[in-house]
């Protein structure tokens, strides 16, 4: 059965991970109950942004969400996210929060990487003048690699021996070491097929075993950089730096800060803003309306400078992109459960599109009811128009991703 999906925000100290996490997860802008089961300290409810399947019905005034809120026809999904502090280069041998960090991050299905190109901070976050951040995302990979590695090389005699003792394949004698990273056979079978000529394992050396690990990494955690500070003056040269270097991995231009000082000027009702787009309107815009008060010159310049800096340079500030990013390396598609699939209602009332929960691509509708319902058996399920749907059908953007279960009755399973 899946799990709620989890993404892990990872970054050197003062990279701007906990102002990007209070930009994604300002509960303030958003409402709605809390969909998780359990939250620990280090957990937080962001919000991803989607079109709402409301839209394509023009059902826009009707939705509303149990869980998260849906503004004219764009969602906003509570996804889990994990703040994963203290990782300083050394980590893995147990410098700084070292393997408490290490040992968060197991439960992470994806990361933002939040990377400081400013070039004002080193390594270890303090300041400096000229760093190279390309140096933050090597380090940090290589952190990951050598605590994965570092657990399974000291296991390496006896994990051969039982391999051979039991005849077991490769995805299982791994499996049983990975288990502890929630990984799955599937995901262990993924990564093994990246790797070419695939030696048997009784003959793996440590270069096969740091190849092995890699390829798990990239399955285990697939990662997008959030390369923040873009406001700051030294920013571009180093973008261009890095998204020539990693011309594979997905980077979103972020400036978490501004993001947060926007919903401030919301808040205090300064500006209208459009979260993830370039537009805010001052009461110098929008004269008649009400409810905005007029700002001083001060605060004028300083939205005149946001918009100049970031905004209308960059598009956005980037925080909503960053999630939707990490959304897109999971393949995460959003499926609306409806009890009426003709009208989208739910049980009761006039109100669509209540239920949604993000899962995999890919993944069997039967799957899907089983993580929202448990171990029930399905008797029915229908698709739009009430068209039958097998629990063998796969879901993905506009294919079953509104669904309708009937569940036999507890005599009929
Ligand atoms: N110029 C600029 N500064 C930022 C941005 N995001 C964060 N900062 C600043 O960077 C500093 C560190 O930000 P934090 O969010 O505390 O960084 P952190 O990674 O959580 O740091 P630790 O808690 O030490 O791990 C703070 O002074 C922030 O105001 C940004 O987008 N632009």
């Amino acid at each position: 059965m899946p799990r709620d999906p989890l993404i892990g925000i990872v970054g050197k100290p003062s990279s701007g991970k906990s102002t990007t996490l209070n930009s994604l997860t300002d509960a303030g802008a958003k409402v709605g109950a809390f969909p998780f089961t359990t939250i620990d300290a280090n957990k937080a409810t962001g919000y991803l942004q989607v079109d709402c399947a409301c839209s394509r019905y023009g059902k826009e005034e009707f939705c509303k969400p149990n869980y998260g809120v849906c503004k004219k026809g764009k969602r906003f999904i509570p996804i889990m996210l994990l703040d994963v502090a203290g990782l300083v280069p050394g980590a893995h041998e147990g410098r700084g929060l070292g393997n408490k960090f290490l040992d968060d991050l197991r439960q992470a299905d994806a990361l933002i990487h939040v990377v400081d190109v400013s070039g004002t901070t080193d390594a270890e976050g303090k300041n400096t003048r000229g760093y190279d951040p390309v140096n933050d995302i090597e380090w940090l990979q290589d952190e990951i690699r050598q605590w994965i590695e570092g657990n399974l090389k000291k296991r390496w005699g006896s994990i051969v021996r039982r391999h051979t003792a039991t005849k077991s394949s490769i995805v299982d004698t791994l499996q049983t070491q990975f288990g502890g990273y929630s990984s799955n056979a599937n995901l262990v079978a993924r990564a093994l097929k990246r790797i070419s000529k695939l030696p048997a394992l009784e003959s793996w050396d440590d270069a096969m075993i740091t190849e092995v690990v890699k390829a798990f990494m990239e399955e285990k955690f697939p990662t997008v950089l959030a390369l923040n500070k873009i406001d700051h003056p030294d920013a571009d040269k180093n973008i261009s730096k890095i998204i020539l270097r990693y011309p594979h991995t997905k980077a979103v231009l972020t400036s978490a800060i501004t993001e947060v000082l926007l919903r401030k000027l919301v808040k205090q009702k300064f500006i209208r803003y459009e979260e993830g787009t370039e537009f805010i309107d001052t009461k110098e815009d929008l004269p008649a309306d009400e409810e905005l008060r007029p700002m001083d010159e001060r605060l004028l310049e300083k939205v005149e400078k946001i918009r100049d800096l970031v905004l209308y340079r960059f598009g956005s500030t980037g925080v909503v992109e960053v999630l939707k990013a990490a959304a897109e390396v999971l393949e995460l598609v959003p499926v609306y459960t409806v009890r009426n699939i003709h009208t989208f209602a739910g049980a009761s009332g006039s109100s669509v599109f209540r239920d949604c929960v993000l899962v995999r691509r890919g993944r069997t509708v039967e799957s899907v009811a089983r993580y929202i319902m448990g171990d029930v058996t399905i008797a029915a399920i229908e698709g739009v128009g009430g068209m039958k749907v097998s629990e063998q059908d796969t879901v993905d953007v506009g294919r079953n991703d509104i669904l309708s279960f009937r569940v036999a009755p507890a005599g009929q399973r």
